[in-house]
């Protein structure tokens, strides 16, 4: 019986998500996180871990390399790709805004948002037929309206900490992410028995933890 591939993101999101499989019921070795090891093969589960880039995750998934990926919405809303979203994992919430520094409004003709999230953001601006120029920045995106290289940014937020200490102000929110459970579509035919029984195993984990 093959193995199912599952690409795991390294990062904030991994130990909700590594944590989410062990409560599911499945075994996972403690090497996942404490090596630096890429791929870790769990033969007793028969799965096989990527450990990927968040926003990698899906690339991976679209290519079949990896049969199912853990993933934020944010990364599944810049890049459309093939695969299909299964559940809604529920961790790793926060959500997509647009902040600026206080009081400064946006009457120019093509104000520049500065952000990690293009595509995001300008669907976004689009659809509220405001004309915009985006920058894209791999990080720190805050920085850009501090130095005035942006009006300003279309990024994530979760506590709020970042924007506060750098004197931003938020004006919008887009839209709340968390992390979702993605599968190429030919092994959702293919190995359909070992994805359902991942899908009904999270799926009563995540209903456990919201009743609690
Ligand atoms: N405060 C937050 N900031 C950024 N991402 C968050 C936050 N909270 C939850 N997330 C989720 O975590 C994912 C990003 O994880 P992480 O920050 O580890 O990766 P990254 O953006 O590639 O970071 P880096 O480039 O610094 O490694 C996002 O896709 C999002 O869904
Ligand atoms: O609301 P908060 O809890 O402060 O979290 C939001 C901040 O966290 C993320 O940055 P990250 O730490 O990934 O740094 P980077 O943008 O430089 O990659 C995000 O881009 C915000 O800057």
């Amino acid at each position: 019986m093959s193995m199912l591939t599952i690409a795991m993101p390294k990062g904030r999101i991994f130990e909700e998500a590594a944590a989410l499989l062990q409560e599911a019921g499945y075994q996972l070795p403690p090497e996942l996180d404490e090596s630096r090891k890429l791929i870790i093969e769990v033969p007793e589960e028969n799965m096989r871990f990527f450990l990927a880039k968040p926003m990698d995750v899906a690339t991976y998934v679209e290519h079949g390399v990896a049969d199912v990926g853990i993933a934020g919405k944010d990364v599944l809303l810049e890049e459309e790709r093939d695969v299909y979203e299964l559940l809604d994992l529920k961790i790793s919430p926060c959500y997509l805004a647009v902040a600026g520094l206080p009081n400064t409004s946006l009457n120019e003709v093509a104000p520049k948002i500065a952000t990690k999230y293009p595509n995001v953001a300008s669907t976004y601006f689009r659809g509220k037929g405001e004309q915009v120029e985006i920058i894209k920045l791999n990080g720190s995106i805050e920085l850009a309206p501090l130095i005035g290289l942006s009006d300003r940014i279309v990024d994530i937020v979760s506590t709020g900490q970042t924007l506060k200490e750098n004197g931003l102000v938020e004006y919008e929110t887009i839209v709340g992410i968390t992390s979702r459970l993605i599968v190429n579509p030919v092994s959702y035919r293919m190995k359909n028995a070992d994805i359902s029984k991942l899908v009904t195993r999270l799926t009563d984990t995540i209903a456990e933890t919201a009743v609690q």
